[in-house]
């Protein structure tokens, strides 16, 4: 069954019809080179089948690794950065309460992330609380090697050793990298952590539905086995669908038709305030997917209608060179009606009476209106609800697209390769063993 409804009714009025049906020709051609696994970055392509054989064994192993890291735990802290973090970060918060962090969670701690950021506050301030909860981590990198989340557990080992003793601190530790190699593996290994692998042909952005997103999403309490059903729907969905109703092959025909007509950005627009960071998640996998060879579409975010009101201006009458994806939710997990007010100070008895869902509504349909009417071309990707399911599915489809988009743009959609030039400067300015010449390059043309 699928759920998922995408609309491209707001792109017609720019991009015919006809002009994006021309993509699918190549789209097919793409989706022929995935499934065959011949086409560029072949040996990444762990995820496509990733959800049909994860079995039940394997999911019930996570849920008791998480139910036993949450004993006497208060916080756990998710130690990873990129496709080590986002996937998690966005379901959780995708399912969560708004306000999660100040109530209390019943039997499931409290998920803070590390890891993802060299802040010196921001390490302090959480060893800070650590000193006052009870923690646990769980620390998560592919290569084993990233510098950010190893800075961050060195920091977040040592404080659970000094409060704990080396022994407890080792059963609050779960250690999720490459089977073999990485020094992540060789610690973990030393250490005797409990560890989950990091299969070798699926990409850090595409590894949500591993232990890297499962864990942390079990310990926060929601059921992988329904996340995981979810995907394994959409995986056999978008399989045998053919181009007409097949959603993620039209949404990777619809992207390239706009790039190839000058719209070099798309801009991912959500209603509803927990999809935050699955914006943030989708970012990394289109954006790390694509841009790359100097071609690319930028992927940008925004939430609404917060950003209505400060990057709205720009999306109504600025640059037209972008067009928007808007992310909907048909249905609230609550409801929630707008006051009659006798007196009507305020002068909102005009929507009294109304679910304040039904006025977000409203504000969706306004914005779309508007932006089409400011030539901004619209796509409507459509959910249920938000629910494990549902976003099992949704995050399956965007990586199927993900992966067409990038073939049919011709380029390698599972590599990364221009990530390394930040590192590669920073490690020589701190003179890591290796990078010696590059650190002498560096500071002669810095002048220091
Ligand atoms: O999981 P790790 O190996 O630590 O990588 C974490 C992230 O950082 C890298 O630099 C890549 O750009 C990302 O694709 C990756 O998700």
């Amino acid at each position: 069954m699928n759920n998922l409804k995408l609309n491209l009714e707001g792109v017609y009025p720019f991009v015919s019809k006809e002009k994006v049906f021309a993509f699918k020709a190549k789209v097919e051609e793409s989706q022929r080179l995935l499934h065959s696994k011949t086409g560029k970055g072949n040996d990444f392509l762990g995820w496509l089948h990733l959800p049909s054989s994860i079995t039940t064994e394997q999911l019930n192993n996570i849920k008791a690794t998480a139910e036993s890291l949450s004993q006497a735990t208060e916080v756990v802290v998710v130690i990873g950065i990129g496709g080590s973090y986002l996937g998690s970060k966005a379901v959780i918060d995708a399912l969560s309460n708004s306000f999660s962090q100040l109530l209390d969670n019943g039997a499931h701690p409290h998920i803070v992330y590390a890891g993802q950021n060299i802040g010196e506050d921001y390490h302090y301030e959480l060893l800070q609380l650590l000193e006052k909860k009870s923690g646990a981590a769980i620390v998560i990198s592919k290569s084993g090697t990233t510098t950010e989340p190893a800075l961050a557990f060195r920091l977040i080992k040592n404080h659970l050793e000094a409060k704990y003793c080396k022994l407890v601190a080792k059963n609050r530790i779960v250690a999720i990298t490459d089977e073999s190699k990485g020094a992540l593996r060789t610690l973990a290994t030393q250490e005797g952590y409990t560890t989950y692998v990091i299969p070798d042909d699926v990409g850090g952005r595409y590894s949500v539905l591993t232990p890297v997103g499962l864990l942390p999403i079990a310990v926060a309490g929601f059921d992988i086995h329904e996340l995981v059903r979810g995907a394994q729907d959409m995986e056999k969905f978008l399989m045998d669908a053919p181009f007409e109703e097949n959603p993620a092959m039209q949404y990777a025909a619809v992207r390239n038709a706009l790039y190839s007509n000058g719209k070099k950005m798309e801009i991912l627009a959500n209603f509803e305030p927990k999809l935050h960071f699955m914006t943030e998640w989708w970012k990394q996998l289109y954006g790390e997917s694509e841009g790359k060879e100097n071609k690319g579409i930028f992927t940008a975010g925004v939430d609404f209608t917060t950003d209505l009101h400060s990057m709205g201006q720009y999306i109504q009458e600025g640059e037209r060179f972008f067009f928007e994806t808007v992310l909907s939710i048909a249905k609230t997990k609550h409801q929630l009606v707008v006051p009659t007010d006798k007196d009507n100070l305020d002068q909102l008895n005009f929507i009294a009476g109304k679910r304040i869902d039904q006025i977000n509504k409203m504000a969706e349909l306004g914005t779309k209106i508007a932006h089409i009417d400011g030539n901004v071309p619209n796509i409507h990707i459509e959910i249920p609800e938000l629910t494990e399911y549902n976003l099992g599915a949704l995050i399956y489809f965007f990586e199927k697209a993900c992966a067409l988009s990038g073939y049919t743009l011709d380029v390698n959609p599972f590599d990364q390769p221009g990530v390394e030039a930040y590192k590669k400067n920073m490690f020589a300015l701190l003179n890591k063993k290796g990078f010696e010449k590059e650190g002498d390059v560096l500071r002669k043309r810095l002048g220091i």
